[in-house]
């Protein structure tokens, strides 16, 4: 447990001039599912926005599947993104090609040029989200929830070493979360490291797992209480 696949030191995040958290010290290890929690403003998509390099660290140290995030130059952010997979709350397909021309469309942005090997990991990544049937289909074809499954299928395509998906299910009603919410367990009983934002309390009753809070300026770990 001694290579965390992110680590944090004395961390401030800032929009521009402004302070936004202060003094964030923590880590997570390979495998961890780690929840995100705060009101609206609070500063949960400026740490993750930090943390794959949409935002500068200022203040404090951090590492991030091995990137040093303080001294990150602007030419290495495309080689950090490959080894995340970002999930944002508004899915962010193409929508003038179909699922699989999304998902080659990363490859190739990616570097990958080897036609059956692109076309095998689409297949993969697409049966590990329950839409291996549906890759013919343009986004305004499906229901939210599968644009969703699309957009974590698009996050697992360069094997990230960790997920960092903010608010994924935030557009989705409760039924539709959960089942989006099952995809995200099952690729983490499969090993890969997830840290989501969220809001929705019922799934973090549903599912429990390590918890941070943003709050006031501040992020802690929260111990979930027996309801
Ligand atoms: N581009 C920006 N420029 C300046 N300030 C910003 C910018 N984006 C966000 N902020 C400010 O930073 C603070 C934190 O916002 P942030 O979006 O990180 O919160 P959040 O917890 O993710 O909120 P939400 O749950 O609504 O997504 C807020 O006060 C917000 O007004």
């Amino acid at each position: 447990m001694s290579n965390p696949v992110l680590s944090l030191n004395e961390v401030d995040i800032f929009q521009r001039d402004t302070m936004i958290l202060k003094n964030i010290n923590l880590n997570i290890e390979k495998g961890e599912f780690v929840y995100l929690i705060g009101k609206t403003g609070s500063g949960k998509s400026s740490l993750m926005k930090t943390l794959y390099g949409d935002l500068p660290l200022k203040k404090g140290s951090g590492t991030i599947v091995d990137f040093d995030l303080a001294r990150l130059r602007e030419k290495e952010i495309p080689h950090l993104r490959r080894k995340l997979g970002v999930v944002f709350q508004d899915f962010k397909l193409l929508t003038d090609r179909n699922i699989n021309e999304n998902l080659k469309f990363v490859l190739k942005a990616t570097g990958w040029k080897d036609k059956k090997a692109m076309n095998d990991k689409i297949e993969e990544v697409l049966n590990k989200v329950g839409m291996k049937t549906k890759g013919f289909k343009y986004p305004y074809e499906i229901s939210g929830g599968e644009q969703q499954r699309v957009a974590i299928a698009r996050a697992l395509l360069n094997d990230p070493e960790l997920i960092i998906a903010d608010e994924p299910t935030g557009n989705l009603d409760p039924q539709t979360s959960v089942e989006v919410m099952e995809v995200l367990q099952t690729i983490n009983k499969n090993g890969n490291t997830i840290l989501m934002a969220t809001h929705d309390y019922a799934l973090i009753l549903k599912y429990p797992s390590k918890t941070l809070k943003c709050d006031n300026g501040e992020i802690f770990e929260v111990v979930q209480k027996a309801v």
